[in-house]
């Protein structure tokens, strides 16, 4: 089927597999080797402590080995894709693929293992020496029916998941998509027609877990290369296809797919001819999935059956069956509870979950992935897309929790709950360090008005919003747009029921704003006239005027624009918190070496020594709130006194004025950036400095230095930023930098949030 691969792909992915170098893995040390002593530990003679207690408990090899994290991608080459027969080395790109996506999706470690070795016997006992290496076996492209035997016998020898993707994986996405179809169909499983293109791995998996899930045997056709299999027929059949023979004189698939209320192929390109689909029940669904090109084409199906469900193997329609949405997940969760085997339940947990998946509103991501349309659940979208990034979140947990309850879990969770937060790791990065703030801010929502309420990036993130309870939202835009835009996103959120609107052309509190902003920025130049022009025209100023009436908790603006024109609204209008000249910009980035919070980031250029006093205090009651200890330095090209430039003298006068006003804080300075972050190289530079360990805030003396590591750091470290959480404003208001993404919005929403929850306990708290 190759040849149904376009040229120009071809061509971009041996390109792609070529360079910068061959193939497409590597193995990376997670461990330091950097001196004698790591060598030691990690080989000869340290390593023989590992080894002697993994000999006395054998357990203990998920506690000191990667072998907890590590599956083998096995194949001998017999069934590549629809490529047939190529042999194991020419399978070793898709087996190379399939340890990419593992690890992309999911963070599991592959061995990829190309077998030479086509004899079931021998094949079984290559595959089961391997045990002590793995945490689990995912057998890839072995051809039926030798797969069944090899799957079974390996099941029953090996006390580690052992998982035939094509057929397993597969079958788990293709009942997802039948039960959702069947619900739109109004159908019943226990009661359709199912006819097969296909009696191979991938088919009659597919129709054994059908089976488990309702649908009668009766009611099931088998046609594969020889045609219908039916009782007596003796060419090319086996005793796992025989379990599916028909008492018929029928022989053919145009034979059989009358009234058929589904079409699954897993068969070859092309076998089926649009005529064939007149003949099928109505509202059917087409399952074409061979590939890479299907039994016949979206468009083809479409034009002979406009009411009929289609889903394909590929990534450029609708509806794509790949079994990426499942194998990286159903593995996360078996190898995280040390599972023994992937039973029955546990892939019939996957299946529940990725069907519920699919009727959830659409993410940002999968949005983004499919260049802004993503389809909201229904025939176009039956199951989620493989970008989704909630999948891990649901499947994963979900299998997990149906390893321990059939009691095949030899490492169970205590607390399911924490482990679904925990994969958040692998989703958003901001999870863990966000969490505290979403837990307080979900306690007590508050209204967060949102000045650019039209803008896709805003209506997402408050969709998520309103779906985890986080605030009240209020958006200020036309309710036209607004509506129409929601439509378009997929979102499901509703105008009154879930959040409320501000419409700038026509909101009956017009002259109360207009004698408000007058009344507060009369005397900065603003006039009676232009208040007027303004409080129609200017969002962010209507929304502060929202937070200084009390209309609303919180303001988010910005995306779009000048930061400090924003700014100066918000000075204008809502005013400084009591005790605050200035205000400044907090930025927290997430790194894979940890959280650090980053001043001033946005607002004043070249702030001093009082000032940086100022915003350090403050800052670090905001990093309380995340549930952190600030552990502040104050960061310089000096360390310690070693210049006395002026930026330098101004950051120590800095310290001596917080150790006056906040003696407790664990702040200390001047020091350079990396005696910031190691107390190694801060204690050859300076012996018994108040600060210990690593700190985790960092105030710059100006705001170029501040904005320059935010920006790097963001960018090299492939860090997630958070913020800018703008410090010393009289009530919550924050002020969004055009790169934000929906999830950085829903971010600092639930930072507004908590904020405003101290404003109200204690008005000096913003
Ligand atoms: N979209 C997805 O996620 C997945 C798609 N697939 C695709 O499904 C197909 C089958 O894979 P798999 O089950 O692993 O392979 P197998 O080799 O195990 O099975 C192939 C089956 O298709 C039958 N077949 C081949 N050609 C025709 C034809 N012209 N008409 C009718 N039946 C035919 C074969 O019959 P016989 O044995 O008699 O030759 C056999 O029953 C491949 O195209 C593969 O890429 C597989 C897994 C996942
Ligand atoms: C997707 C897959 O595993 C196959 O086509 O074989
Ligand atoms: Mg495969």
């Amino acid at each position: 089927m190759a040849e149904n691969i376009s040229q120009d792909l071809k061509t971009g992915a041996i390109f792609y597999h070529r360079n910068p170098r061959p193939g497409k893995l590597e193995i990376q040390p997670t461990k330091p080797l950097g001196n004698q002593r790591d060598l030691a530990l990690a080989y000869s003679p340290g390593v023989a402590a590992p080894c002697e207690a993994i000999a006395a408990d054998p357990a203990e090899a998920a506690n000191l080995t990667s072998r907890q994290n590590l599956v083998a991608v096995i194949s001998n080459g017999t069934a590549v894709l629809g490529l047939g027969d190529i042999g194991p080395l020419a399978s070793k790109p898709v087996m190379e693929g399939k340890a990419v996506l593992f690890k992309k999706f999911s963070g599991i470690d592959v061995f990829d293992i190309e077998v030479a070795e086509k004899n079931v016997d021998r094949l079984v006992e290559v595959i089961a020496a391997l045990e002590p290496t793995f945490g689990g076996i995912n057998l890839e492209d072995i051809k039926a029916p030798e797969c069944f035997e090899v799957e079974e016998r390996l099941k029953a020898r090996m006390g580690i998941p052992v998982f035939h993707d094509d057929q397993h994986g597969t079958a788990i996405i293709v009942a997802a998509a039948v039960m959702n179809a069947l619900e739109l169909a109004g159908k019943r499983i226990g009661e359709v027609k199912i006819v097969t293109s296909g009696a191979g791995a991938a088919a009659l998996a597919c129709l054994n877990l059908l089976v488990s899930l309702g649908a009668k045997r009766e009611n099931i056709w088998v046609t594969d290369i020889e045609g219908v299999v039916y009782e007596g027929r003796e060419a090319l059949m086996d005793r796992w296809k025989a379990v599916y023979a028909q008492k018929t004189d029928a022989r053919t698939l145009a034979d059989v797919i009358q009234d058929a209320d589904i079409f699954l192929g897993l068969s070859a390109g092309g076998v089926l001819k649009p005529a064939l689909l007149e003949k099928m029940a109505p509202r059917p669904l087409i399952l074409a999935l061979a590939n890479p090109y299907p039994e016949i084409m979206p468009e083809e199906a479409e034009a002979a059956r406009p009411d009929a469900m289609i889903c394909t193997g590929r990534s450029d329609y609708p509806n794509q069956v790949n079994n990426v949405l499942c194998f990286p997940y159903i593995f996360r969760g078996a190898l995280d509870v040390g599972a023994t085997t992937i039973n029955e339940a546990m892939k019939a947990a996957a299946v529940t979950a990725i069907a519920g998946l699919a009727r959830e509103a659409p993410s940002e991501v999968v949005a983004r992935a499919y260049g802004g349309e993503a389809h909201p659940f229904g025939r176009k979208s039956l199951i989620p897309s493989p970008f989704d990034p909630r999948l891990i979140l649901r499947i994963a947990p979900a299998v997990a929790k149906a390893a321990m309850e059939t009691g095949v879990a030899t490492r169970p969770l205590a607390d399911l709950d924490a482990y679904a937060d925990s994969l958040t790791r692998f989703v958003f990065r901001s999870g863990f360090v966000m969490k505290p703030i979403f837990a307080k801010a979900k306690e007590a929502p508050k209204r967060v008005i949102y000045a650019e309420g039209e803008d896709e990036r805003v209506l997402r993130a408050v969709q998520v919003v309103v779906e985890e309870g986080l605030a009240r939202p209020i958006l200020i835009g036309r309710p036209n747009v607004v509506e129409t835009r929601i439509k378009r996103f997929g979102l499901s959120m509703v105008i009154g029921r879930h959040f409320d609107l501000v419409n700038p052309d026509d909101d009956p509190r017009y002259r109360d704003y207009v004698a408000t902003y007058v009344e507060a920025a009369g005397r900065k130049g603003i006039t009676p006239d232009a208040a007027k022009t303004l409080v129609r025209t200017n969002s962010t100023v209507i929304g502060a005027l929202a937070v200084r009436r009390g209309d609303a908790d919180a303001l988010i603006c910005g995306l779009e624009g000048r930061f400090q024109s924003r700014l100066k609204h918000i000075k204008d209008i809502i005013g400084f918190a009591p005790g605050f000249r200035e205000m400044a910009a907090l930025s927290l980035v997430i790194t894979s070496k940890g959280a650090f919070f980053l001043a001033d980031t946005h607002v004043q250029p070249n702030p001093d020594a009082e000032a940086i006093a100022d915003m350090t205090i403050a800052c670090a009651s905001h990093v309380r709130r995340f549930g952190l200890e600030p552990k502040i330095a104050l960061v310089s090209h000096s360390d310690f006194g070693s210049a006395d430039t002026p930026s330098a003298v101004k950051m120590r006068k800095a310290l001596e004025c917080i150790r006056d006003r906040a003696p407790d804080l664990e702040v200390d300075g001047e020091m350079q950036a990396d005696a910031a972050l190691s107390a190694a190289i801060r204690e050859r530079v300076y012996p018994g400095s108040r600060l210990k360990g690593e700190a985790n805030v960092l105030v710059m003396p100006n705001l170029d230095a501040a904005n320059v590591a935010f920006q790097f750091t963001k960018m090299l470290a492939d860090s997630l930023p958070v913020g800018p959480i703008l410090i010393g404003p009289a009530k919550p208001a924050h002020i969004l930098t055009p790169s934000v993404t929906a999830r950085g919005i829903v971010n600092l929403t639930a930072i507004a949030v908590v904020e405003a929850q101290a404003a109200e306990r204690e008005p000096a708290a913003v």
